[in-house]
């Protein structure tokens, strides 16, 4: 999934407007004066007197996810920068007043930027984006309890708005909270297209696909040898077709392209889009019309698109598990909609990422190519998603009771972050953790647990749906396209590693020149 990671903490400074700044003047005040008052009372930190007064007289009731007063949200800040204070986790990265550390994060690559500032704060340490504290993880031993054992309390998420839209309010797996809708609707997605069974059966899919590529390179290598081939173009194409499967009749009004737009790239693209009211919620009735429509429009087309899908194979009976789903009973039609939404875009996504970057880094390596075994392929898959992490940050966990992590006690209302980039770039786990070794992987090609070291595909509960059907495609492609051509880097491609958007998709597409192996 990936493809849906939740980067709240993905800011554009710039965006954020005048009555942000109005209503700062008064905040600043009343932190100023609370921290005052703090100081003066104790100097260990007491437990926050809380404006309890005010909370009241307010009026507000129900959780955090309804309460967007002013004075609300900044008491529920104040309550968990003390408690965070109270219990030691002092690593806390400096940023401005009212906005925090927004406008460090505007580079949009939030998990190079926590990886760098792990090196000076620690590898746990809290940030604040506009009203809202998160504590970053960037050490796997912690990343794991978060996942794992304490799971239970970090179950929750908070989307921004644009994702509370696009996934008509949490209608799927990956950005569901726990609960009846998100176990039924896993179960489906695993029993009807994802899990090992159904994987068999779509075995005839893969090989289609794999056969289609390698037909493509070697014309191209046919007509054009000396000229660099743009391994996206193809393979994201293919990929892409493989998870609509047969929607030809529907390309008869709206081509392949438009439609990978509509439901992949818009998305993608909208999911990362900035309400500057997400960093602050007591302005949430402050309009941002221009944002609202457009995420609303992709919405929209998106519904056109997805529902003139299942009408199709609804007639044509090709989705196997579209047919299973309504048996239940337990799923509505718009559910059902967004689930099928989900097991397209998310295996158009990832997947080309994974690929692309281990066809890069092969291509950069002659020697490597001729190594590919089995036990060597499946230790350049790994390889890639450790150095190039595909989701770089799991979506966004909340804490809504108090935790514990790493020793320190995380407050109700905590978002966390838990990095794997920066977990797989730590120095004290691996070895040259900037150099792309696949032969780290094959001294414990019999240990699982070593496989899955780098967390690439989350875990715990929450641990991917996709990654064997990731796994099959990706190995599949990359084992039969190095058997098949030589790999060398366009000249210049080399420096090209820097990357875009939600997934670390390469900014720009990989050039390389094929040559067919006798
Ligand atoms: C290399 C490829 C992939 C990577 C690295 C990846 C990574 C991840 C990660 C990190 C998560 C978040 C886990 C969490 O929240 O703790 C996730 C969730 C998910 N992924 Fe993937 N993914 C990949 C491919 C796929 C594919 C191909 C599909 C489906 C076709 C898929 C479907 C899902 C779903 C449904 C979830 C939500 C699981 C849940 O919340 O229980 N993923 N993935």
């Amino acid at each position: 999934m990936d493809t849906l990671v939740n980067l709240q903490a993905l800011p554009m400074g710039a965006a954020i407007g005048g009555p942000a700044v109005a209503l700062g003047g008064i905040t600043l005040f009343l932190v100023r004066e609370y921290v005052k008052d703090q100081k003066k009372k104790s100097s260990k930190f007491p437990p926050p007197p809380v404006t309890l007064s005010v909370f009241v007289l307010c009026g507000i009731e129900g959780d955090y996810g309804e309460a967007h007063s002013y004075h609300y949200c900044l008491y529920h800040y104040m309550n968990i920068f003390w408690k965070l204070k109270n219990d030691g986790l002092n690593a806390e990265v400096p940023g401005l007043p009212v906005i925090g550390n927004l406008l460090q994060l505007k580079e949009k690559k939030p998990h190079k930027t926590f990886t760098k500032w792990a090196e000076t704060y620690g590898p746990i340490y809290s940030i604040k984006t506009g009203s809202n504290i998160m504590v970053v993880l960037n050490t796997t031993d912690v990343a794991k309890e978060a996942m794992v054992t304490k799971y239970s309390s970090i179950s929750t998420r908070k989307l921004s708005n644009a994702l509370k839209i696009l996934t008509s309010d949490k209608s799927i797996v990956a950005m569901s909270d726990y609960n009846e809708f998100y176990k039924a609707a896993k179960r489906h997605l695993l029993t009807s297209t994802l899990g090992p069974n159904a994987q068999k059966r779509h075995r005839v899919h893969r090989d289609i696909m794999i056969k289609n590529i390698c037909e493509q390179f070697h014309a191209h290598a046919k007509i054009y040898p000396s000229e660099a081939v743009n391994f996206r173009k193809i393979f994201q194409s293919e990929l892409f077709g493989l998870s609509l499967k047969q929607v030809e009749e529907l390309g008869t009004t709206l081509s392949r392209q438009e439609i990978f737009k509509i439901l992949v790239i818009d998305p993608m693209e909208g999911a990362i889009e900035v309400d500057w009211r997400d960093f602050f919620p007591y302005l949430k009735w402050v309009p941002n019309k221009s944002f609202e429509k457009r995420i609303q429009q992709m919405y929209f087309r998106r519904q056109a698109v997805m529902k003139a899908l299942i009408e199709q194979q609804k007639q044509r009976s090709i989705l196997a598990w579209y047919s299973q789903i309504p048996q239940t009973n337990t799923l509505s039609e718009q559910q059902t909609l967004m689930l099928l939404w989900e097991a397209i875009i998310e295996a158009s996504d990832t997947t080309l990422v994974t690929s692309e970057w281990a066809m890069y880094e092969l291509s950069k390596d002659p020697e490597r190519q001729k190594l590919c075994q089995l036990p060597y392929l499946a230790a350049v898959f790994h390889e890639t998603l450790r150095k190039h992490s595909p989701v770089p940050i799991v979506p966004l966990r909340y804490v809504h009771e108090d935790a514990q992590l790493g020793g320190y006690n995380i407050p109700n209302g905590t978002e966390i972050a838990i990095n794997i980039y920066g977990c797989n770039m730590d120095r004290k786990v691996w070895d040259s953790p900037e150099e792309w070794k696949p032969e780290r992987f094959l001294k414990g090609k019999d240990d699982t647990t070593e496989l899955h070291k780098t967390m690439a595909f989350g875990g715990g509960k929450r641990v991917c749906a996709g990654a064997l059907q990731a796994m099959l495609i990706s190995c599949v492609a990359i084992g039969r396209l190095v058997q098949e051509f030589e790999w060398r880097l366009k000249d210049g491609e080399e420096a090209n590693v820097d990357t875009l958007g939600l997934t670390t998709h390469k900014l720009h597409p990989l050039l390389s020149i094929i040559k067919p192996r006798n």
